[in-house]
């Protein structure tokens, strides 16, 4: 029993650090009215609360780009949908009455993949970004000028690179054994990558994902 049931669609958004799925989402909120909720960011804003005891914690990992346990970031997701869902309540809700959400950066690790699908929501796909690490690292080095992140630095990057390759790729693995996955090509321009994760989207919609797909 999760805590969603099917009128909600799930999808994940993964890729190395930096290869665009923050930029990527931001775009497919308009097209799709998805709710975009970043593990990230949830993660940054609890570390930032007043009072909370995870605070250390988080800072901790994020600047050695390790994994916060997953109880925590688990959380922070199932209160953000849960306030989604019912903000939308109180306005016009889903056109379909089907809450879409993207949730980006998320699951890095299996046991929070695990945990995730069978108790909050399981994802119905997985967007997967690809480009090199040379294009990563110039993207964030790029960023980190004006970021403010804690980890937009060549030392945490490069750390953030073994926790992909070594907690995260597994993941990714993991749902192209279910046919799951939809990978595209993000180093391109915005627009172009853009109009690649759009059609792969609609396809999602459609139903027409029956197994992995790869997009250049
Ligand atoms: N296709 C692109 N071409 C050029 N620059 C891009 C592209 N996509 C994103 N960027 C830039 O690269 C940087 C990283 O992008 P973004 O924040 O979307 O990545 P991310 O995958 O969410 O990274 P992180 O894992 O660190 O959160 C940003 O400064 C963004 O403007
Ligand atoms: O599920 C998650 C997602 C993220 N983290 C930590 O946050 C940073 C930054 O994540 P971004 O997606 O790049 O914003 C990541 O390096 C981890 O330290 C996490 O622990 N669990
Ligand atoms: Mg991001």
């Amino acid at each position: 029993m999760t805590v969603f049931d099917d009128r909600i669609i799930v999808i994940y958004v993964l890729g190395g650090p930096g290869a665009g799925k923050g930029t990527q989402c931001a775009r497919l909120v308009e097209d799709f009215d998805f709710v975009h909720l970043s593990a990230g960011d949830l993660l940054r804003a609890e570390q930032h609360r007043e009072g909370s005891e995870f605070s250390k914690l988080i800072q901790d990992c994020i600047k050695n780009g390790t994994i916060v346990p997953m109880e925590v970031t688990i959380k922070l997701l199932e209160n953000a949908m849960g306030e989604a869902v019912e903000r939308k309540k109180g306005s016009h809700g889903w056109e379909d009455g089907r809450g879409r959400f993207l949730i980006d950066g998320f699951p890095r690790k299996m046991d929070q993949a695990l945990k995730f699908d069978e108790s909050v929501r399981a994802a119905s796909a997985v967007l997967f970004f690809t480009t090199s690490e040379e294009v990563m690292l110039k993207r964030l080095l790029e960023r980190g000028k004006t970021s403010g992140r804690e980890d937009d630095n060549e030392e945490s990057i490069k750390k953030r690179f073994v926790t992909y390759m070594e907690a995260t790729m597994p993941v990714i693995n993991y749902y192209r054994s279910l046919g799951k996955v939809a990978e595209v090509d993000s180093t391109a321009s915005v627009e172009e990558v853009h109009a690649k994760a759009s059609t792969v989207v609609n396809a999602i919609f459609k139903g027409e994902m029956s197994n992995n797909i790869v997009l250049a």
